[in-house]
């Protein structure tokens, strides 16, 4: 019987879900694409207000609990970082390139365009970065699929748009792409750039999807994804992540850069640690802890101010 791979309808969707198909029938499997529509895909308000990027997941795990599909394929960095009840994470295969890209007006490069540009992004991540740099940039929220997002350049509705080179490249839309921007000026989503395959628990087909996991890339979103469960930051909280298996004079290391910034821009922290490959998760803590220290807190989520002191009226 065919392995039936629940996917979501976009382009990217369906692409990353083939990849996957295209890897499990070369080791020999039947592979049949279910798609589902997420209330992601329905819903085009701003993410924030429709639940976070966990939108794309939850239609597509009840399927799996139901028994109606038998795996699928998130991008890992919209997939929430708390376990789902009876689901595992079977395989997360070789990552693709992590980094930000960004798609300008006339060639442009980020440090080309002049202070006013208008830059579309619907991410708070992205746009905390950008406003951290101090060019002046405006940014304007935007979402929908990558060609829409793209659109918005060629129209001049936006001087510049920032995509995850990832989907660009499984699109095959690199070509689009004026400037990656390094990690040092713009670190990736926790996870971006990966894809998760997911399966239920205790369904053997489980032993035969490890078959594709890539053990340098889960131990790099492994390290990732702790550092933004400790932090708390939610799906949506300005908090770039990006872990790299490094070679130093100690030999091999994993090295995990943060940056944490104020939804408003206000303000912003970046810090990286390295330690060993085989503990990712103490890396991703012992960074969380850092920047906690060094007042992420306070960005993440403002302080409230505290209450005032009431005057207590002496019992009548
Ligand atoms: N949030 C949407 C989303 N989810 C995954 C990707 C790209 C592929 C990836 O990061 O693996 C994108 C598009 C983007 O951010 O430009």
């Amino acid at each position: 019987m065919a392995l039936r791979l629940g996917t979501r309808r976009s382009t990217l969707a369906t692409t990353q879900s083939g990849l996957v198909a295209d890897r499990l029938r070369a080791l020999g499997h039947q592979v049949e694409l279910v798609e589902i529509t997420t209330e992601g895909d329905v819903n085009t308000g701003p993410l924030a207000s429709i639940g976070g990027t966990g939108v794309f997941a939850s239609a597509i795990r009840a399927a799996l609990l139901a028994g109606e599909i038998d795996l699928a394929v998130h991008s890992l960095k919209d997939l929430p970082v708390a376990p789902h009840a009876g689901l595992v994470v079977a395989a997360i295969p070789p990552r693709e390139d992590p980094r930000d890209a960004l798609v300008a007006r006339d060639g442009h490069t980020l440090g080309e365009l002049p202070a006013g540009s208008v830059i579309g992004t619907g991410s708070p991540r992205r746009a905390a970065q950008l406003e951290a740099l101090g060019l002046g940039l405006e940014i304007t929220a935007i979402r929908g699929n990558v060609d829409t997002r793209i659109r918005h350049v060629h129209d001049g509705r936006c001087d510049a748009v920032v995509l995850a080179r990832a989907g660009l490249a499984r699109l095959g839309r690199t070509d689009e792409v004026t400037e990656t921007l390094d990690p040092l000026v713009m670190l990736p989503a926790a996870g971006q750039g990966a894809l998760a395959v997911e399966c239920r628990e205790d369904d053997p087909v489980r032993e035969l999807l490890a078959q594709l996991d890539d053990a340098d890339t889960r131990a790099c979103v492994t390290a990732e994804r702790e550092l933004l469960s400790v932090l708390e930051a939610g799906c949506t909280a300005p908090l770039g992540a990006l872990a790299e298996v490094v070679e130093d004079l100690d030999g091999v290391e994993l090295s995990l850069r943060a940056f944490v910034g104020a939804p408003d821009g206000s303000g912003s922290l970046r810090r990286s640690l390295t330690g060993p490959v085989d503990d990712p998760r103490s890396l991703g803590a012992r960074l969380a802890r850092l920047l906690l220290e060094d007042g992420a807190a306070d960005l993440v989520s403002p302080p409230v101010s505290p209450p005032r002191p009431t005057i207590q009226e002496p019992p009548a």
